[in-house]
């Protein structure tokens, strides 16, 4: 479980207070410089709160040190640099906490055909792929024991619509096995079809949380991101978004 009392920070996130229950996959939804960014960085604890707390598993986490926190909790940040000209392969085995990949990550995230290319010469959808699959090796042992905390920051940026199936699926994979995924995007209907959880936030607050269905709700998303959302019902299980200027 990971839980957030009263969280702020200025100008940024404003007293955010929520839980996560472990195995969930919670979606952070809202429009540009809402403060999703800002709230993984304070989930993962490289940004402390000016008020408020966050707690994993019921210890707060600065009582963590940092080896015992990179152990089960890693971060795909939005921007990630690569300071050296390392080949894929490289730079993937500095992250790694073994040699080889495992067949369900190289299955979603196809990396095998780039991976003797320098780094620096991948498209944007290949460094995309080959940055989440260094953020789950980082934490892969706690990720097969199903008590990994993953944090993704638009890990959908830049891929192709097959990758971003592979790559949800693969989420969906890893929280049945008891995994916590809270991802941060742009798109409601990966949120709709993937969130066990969605937190919708507006002007660095919390505007609604919960269940999936009841927190997108086209009315309040239209008023959220400022556009026209319609929700269309396919079959009794199964809804489309569409958006529109008004
Ligand atoms: N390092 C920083 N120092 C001060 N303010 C910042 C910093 N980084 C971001 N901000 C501001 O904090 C607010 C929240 O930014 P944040 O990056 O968390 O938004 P976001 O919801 O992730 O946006 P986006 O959808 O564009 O990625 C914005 O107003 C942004 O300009």
């Amino acid at each position: 479980m990971i839980s957030l009392h009263d969280v702020s920070i200025k100008q940024r996130v404003v007293s955010v207070t929520g839980s996560i229950p472990s195995g969930h996959s919670c979606h952070i939804l809202g429009p540009n410089g809402a403060g999703k960014s800002t709230l993984l960085s304070l989930i993962a604890g490289l940004l402390i709160p000016d008020t408020g707390q966050v707690l994993i598993r019921d210890a707060a986490i600065n009582t963590y040190s940092v080896d015992a926190l990179a152990q089960f909790r890693c971060f795909q940040q939005q921007q990630q640099n690569t300071a050296f000209n390392l080949t894929v392969k490289e730079s993937v085995s500095f992250f790694g906490q073994r040699l080889s990949i495992p067949d369900y990550l190289e299955h979603a995230l196809e990396i095998h055909t780039f991976m003797h290319r320098p780094i620096n010469q991948l498209s944007g959808g290949e460094m995309r792929r080959v940055q989440i699959l260094r953020c789950l090796l980082q934490v892969v042992g706690a990720l097969e024991r199903g008590e990994a905390l993953v944090l993704l920051d638009e890990p959908c940026q830049g891929l192709d619509y097959r990758h971003q199936l592979l790559l949800f699926e693969l989420f969906a994979q890893l929280t049945k096995q008891g995994n916590t995924l809270i991802i941060s995007h742009h798109d409601l209907n990966h949120a709709l079809h993937y969130a066990d959880t969605v937190w919708l936030m507006k002007d660095g607050g919390l505007h609604a949380s919960g269940n999936t269905k009841d927190v997108l709700d086209p009315l309040r998303l239209s008023e959220v991101f400022s556009c026209h959302v319609q929700r269309f019902d396919i079959t009794q299980d199964h809804a489309l978004f569409q958006t529109c200027l008004e």
